[in-house]
């Protein structure tokens, strides 16, 4: 998969614009607020119909009521466009004019990194239960249609559980038990391989102590149905569900000790890097074909040791898109942001801070 141009109108704080993207590493620098993530956020939501903002207005340019984003595609030797309208709550999404839903779009097409994935690490575990959920979404279509049913089910359970409707329960629980095993069965096989591969990145990035991934479930296929009788009491007296795969935990542990609770800050880091190379060639062994890897920030990244990973994970793909307040070395091209607009630079041009005339005369095309 290879991102050819991004085109955007009334997205963010991004002027109109059409950026071309080639081969290799891109650059893309500027000072803090220019509008850098923005342009990733952009690409990644083009390329996978997906974002994690609360609210769709909130990618809409203020004062404007729509937006739209086009992302033209070269996969295998032939070219697609991808679409995205943004409205009030609403999003269109459209493959070559015909419009689709967002689990239609290729599922493997690009992985971002992003100098909050810490988070994944030391937040809550909805968010590593989100992000497990999307990356196994990714690689199976039947997996996100399930988990989808398996929510729903949930929260009509949890409606009738507040209902006071314990008659209706053997109905919901057969439901429940089914989905769930579906759930459970794909996260364990899945896990397997992603646990080795985040095992690999951690070690790759000069970690001495062992990552390993494991899931901390609260059934399992065999006791589900069981588990789900035994607590009734329980959970008509809570008015929700109190065990299955919606409460589980994806539990990253460094050598033995959980990570959430003992990593240090910079440990924590390296785990949630770890997390996002494994996803990377997970989806490249999925799909036999390497994600467009979109780095944010890799500037933020002061570890000298991971900033050389992030840089050679970058050089490692086809194509890859760089964020910095700096400079990002060894781009094959390079774009300037500056309020939301994007200059192409010649690669071999210095600092733009060691040179002010090239700087002024950007500034004035501007
Ligand atoms: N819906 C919107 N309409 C207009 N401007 C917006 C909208 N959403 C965000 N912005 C503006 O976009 C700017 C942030 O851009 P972005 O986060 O892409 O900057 P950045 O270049 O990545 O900065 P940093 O280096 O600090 O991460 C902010 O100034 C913010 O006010």
């Amino acid at each position: 998969m290879r991102l050819e141009s991004l085109s955007t109108l009334n997205y963010r704080n991004l002027a109109p614009c059409t950026l071309r993207f080639g081969a290799g590493v891109t650059g893309v620098f500027g000072e803090n607020g220019a509008g850098k993530t923005n342009l990733l956020e952009a690409i990644y939501l083009a390329l996978t119909g997906q974002t994690d903002v609360g609210r769709l207005e909130q990618l809409v340019q203020s004062g404007e009521s729509e937006a739209y984003v086009r992302a033209d595609l070269e996969s295998g030797g032939s070219l697609s466009v991808q679409e995205v309208g943004l409205g009030r709550g609403r999003r269109q999404l459209k493959v070559d004019g015909v419009r689709v839903r967002a689990g239609d779009l290729p599922r493997g097409s690009a992985v971002w990194i992003r100098p909050e994935d810490s988070e994944l690490v030391f937040g809550s575990p909805t968010l590593r239960r989100a992000y497990l959920d999307s990356l196994l979404s990714r690689l199976s279509a039947r997996y996100g249609q399930q988990l989808g049913r398996y929510e729903r089910t949930v929260s009509q359970r949890n409606a009738a559980l507040k209902g006071g409707e314990a008659w209706a329960m053997a109905v919901w629980d057969d439901a429940l038990v089914k989905l769930g095993t579906e759930i459970i069965t794909f996260r364990r096989r899945a896990l397997t391989r992603l646990g080795e591969l985040a095992t690999d990145a951690n070690a790759a990035l000069g970690s001495r102590k062992t990552l390993e991934l494991k899931l901390l479930e609260t059934t399992t296929p065999e006791t589900y149905a069981a588990d789900l009788t035994g607590r009734r009491a329980e959970e008509l007296a809570r008015g929700s569900t109190v065990s299955g795969p919606h409460r589980d935990d994806l539990v990253l542990t460094l050598g033995g000790f959980s990570a959430s609770e003992y990593a240090s800050r910079g440990e924590g880091r390296t785990v949630a890097l770890a997390l996002r190379r494994a996803e990377l060639e997970l989806l490249a062994e999925r799909f036999g074909e390497q994600p467009v890897l979109l780095i944010d920030d890799f500037s933020a990244e002061l570890d000298p040791g991971r900033r050389a990973f992030l840089l050679e994970l970058a050089a490692g793909v086809p194509q890859a898109i760089v964020t910095g307040t700096e400079r990002p070395p060894g781009a094959a091209a390079q774009y300037w942001a500056q309020s939301g607009r994007f200059t192409p630079l010649d690669p071999l041009d210095g600092p733009l801070d060691m040179k002010p005339e090239k700087k002024a005369e950007l500034e004035e095309v501007h």
